[in-house]
């Protein structure tokens, strides 16, 4: 594994040591079985620090214990051992000064208010009435401000959730799965306005089952599994240790060999073979490629494939085993 404790304390402006944003050690969590048996270890001994600035996915399956460490560092769950430091403090002496917020899966929206009366609410606890037309802004619901929260969608409620966690202004932002339930098209969109906000110089650590959101936000990736971090790498090195995207489409059958051709040509485009009259291209130029295959190519039917979380897993322990290291 990468240093986990890499970039642990920053020298600040004037040349003085600044905390981390997150200092996480020998972290362990169980909880009593629901059937009698021995404990669920959720947690089994995680070590990370994230400097203040840096965007990081946690990246895992279910149940690999993502939502647990993000409700510790919350100070929601306490952890049955190993210390949690968030800017130096106290989790929940973090959340508490406003210094740390976050945007969880489900729960915390009243049904029957509206978007507006929502964000009001939790800006009077905060003392951050005057910032309410801006983080309905910032976090795309202003054209929402009137409609019941019962009425807007899985998305549009993780906007609203955003916009509440931006209310404090926090400098770390935690974000459990925040695109979870939503389509690819309001994925993208959710994370171009957190693109924005990490701008600003905010840290961000967010908990994600798609090795594809974690490639387009986060340059660090921590990626666990059964409680345990199982590689801390850029997120670009992980990526490429997996494979590339894939795209396929289908052209007219004469012109099936023109268009490898071109393909072949195409910047980032490592390989190019047919199967039929369906031409599929392979490499880091993937998007280059469906571009060609969409206008000049004649192409229809495009799929595009991407390495999966488990190819990631996959190419690690081949990675590991190659290396003959324990990573
Ligand atoms: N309150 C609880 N009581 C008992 N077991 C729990 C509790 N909360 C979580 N677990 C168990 O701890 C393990 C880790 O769960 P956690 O929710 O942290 O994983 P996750 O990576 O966030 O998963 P997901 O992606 O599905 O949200 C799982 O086996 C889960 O069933």
């Amino acid at each position: 594994m990468r240093g986990a404790l890499d970039g642990a304390a920053r020298m600040g402006e004037h040349g003085a040591m600044t905390a981390p944003a997150l200092r996480v050690r020998g972290l362990r969590k169980e909880y009593p079985s629901r059937d009698g048996a021995g404990p669920v270890v959720a947690v089994d001994g995680i070590d990370v620090e994230v400097a203040p600035g840096e965007i990081v996915a946690f990246l895992g399956p279910n149940g690999a214990g993502k939502t647990t460490t993000l409700d510790i560092v919350l100070g929601l769950v306490p952890p049955t051992s190993g210390a949690v430091e968030v800017l130096g403090l106290a989790p929940r002496q973090a959340v508490t000064a406003g210094k740390v917020s976050a945007v969880l899966q489900t729960g915390g929206l009243l049904r029957d208010l509206r978007v507006e009366e929502t964000v009001r609410s939790i800006a009077a606890l905060h003392g951050a009435d005057a910032r309410v037309p801006e983080v309905m802004r910032r976090a795309g619901i202003a054209d929402l401000a009137r409609r019941k929260v019962s009425q807007c969608s899985g998305g549009e409620q993780q906007r609203l959730r955003f916009a509440l966690a931006l209310l404090p202004d926090p400098q770390i932002l935690v974000l459990d799965e925040p695109t979870a339930g939503m389509d690819a098209g309001a994925r993208r969109d959710f994370w171009e306005t957190m693109r924005a906000e990490t701008h600003a110089g905010r840290t961000v650590v967010f908990a994600t089952h798609y090795l594809e959101e974690a490639q387009a936000f986060a340059p660090r990736t921590v990626l666990i599994d059964h409680g345990r971090i199982r590689a801390d790498r850029p997120t670009d090195e992980l990526r490429s240790l997996v494979g590339d995207r894939m795209v396929a489409a289908t052209v007219p059958s004469a012109t099936v060999e023109g268009a490898l051709a071109a393909l072949r040509a195409v910047d980032g485009v490592r390989e190019a073979r047919a199967e039929g009259d369906r031409v599929i291209a392979v490499g880091p130029g993937s998007d280059a490629a469906a571009l060609a295959l969409l206008t000049t190519l004649g192409g229809h039917d495009l799929e595009v494939t991407a390495p999966s979380l488990e190819s990631a897993f996959f190419a690690l322990t081949e990675d590991a085993a190659a290396q003959g290291s324990n990573r």
